[in-house]
């Protein structure tokens, strides 16, 4: 469970976040809003990327104030930009990194790095090096690199930004089957069809807090 305690955020100059309260319990929750109204900032807090300026963000019950390094073996998150979070040469080598760094096994890491690659089409790349991939298909390796961890809660800051409409589906359709909870910001209306709960930021606050097409309708009539 994440919850957030009358968190506000304040970097340099700016509100970006103001008086956020939220439990989110729910499997899938999505977060939406216009440019700029902290939705990425919201989803820095999970994993303490971000820290707040006042109010609380805990994990399990973790505080990210204090427990950053334990909460951050359990939310895996996911860049907007996937060439943030490619470090090693090959496609292969970038999914067993975080693996290797917490000493699993050889042979464990080769069996999941495999399955990964082989569960999002992109082991026939598996000796590439990352940086020829397309966008979509680095945005498809910097979500492997997470998933192959196995998290708890998994966190994604626009995970269909660089992607087709095949690619767009197939990861709506594995938002679907995971089984961890997962939060996803978005401007990708559609993957959030079947969430269980949407959350509309406007200039740091929560003004919305429903159902995907009641959350939506609000965001709609906001930038109308
Ligand atoms: N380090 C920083 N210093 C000052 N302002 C910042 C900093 N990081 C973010 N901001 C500001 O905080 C606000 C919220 O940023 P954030 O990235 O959370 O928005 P967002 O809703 O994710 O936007 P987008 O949809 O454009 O990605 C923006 O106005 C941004 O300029």
């Amino acid at each position: 469970m994440i919850e957030f305690t009358d968190v506000h955020l304040r970097l340099g100059e700016r509100d970006v976040l103001c008086g956020v309260t939220a439990r989110l319990t729910e499997r899938r929750v999505g977060v939406i809003g216009a440019n700029g109204s902290g939705k990425s900032t919201l989803a820095r807090l999970i994993n303490g990327l971000a820290l707040p300026t006042s109010g609380t963000v805990t994990v399990g019950g973790l505080d990210t104030r204090r427990h950053a390094a334990r909460i951050r073996r359990r939310v895996g998150f996911v860049f907007t930009d996937p060439d943030a979070q490619i470090v090693m040469p090959t496609v292969a080598e970038d999914v067993a990194f975080s693996l290797r760094r917490r000493g699993v096994p050889k042979a464990e890491i080769d069996r999941r790095v495999q399955e990964v690659l082989a569960r999002y089409g992109l082991e026939e790349h598996a000796d590439r090096p990352a940086h020829h991939l397309s966008g979509g298909e680095k945005q498809l390796l910097a979500l492997c690199s997470v998933l192959v961890l196995e998290p708890e809660i998994i966190v994604m800051d626009e995970p269909t930004t660089l992607l087709d409409l095949r690619h767009s589906r197939r990861i709506a359709a594995l938002v679907r089957e995971l089984p961890q909870q997962v939060v996803v910001v978005t401007h990708d209306l559609p993957l959030l069809a079947d969430f269980d709960r949407v959350l509309v930021l406007d200039q740091g606050k929560i003004v919305a807090d429903a159902d995907p097409a009641t959350a939506i309708g609000h965001y709609r009539a906001l930038l109308s």
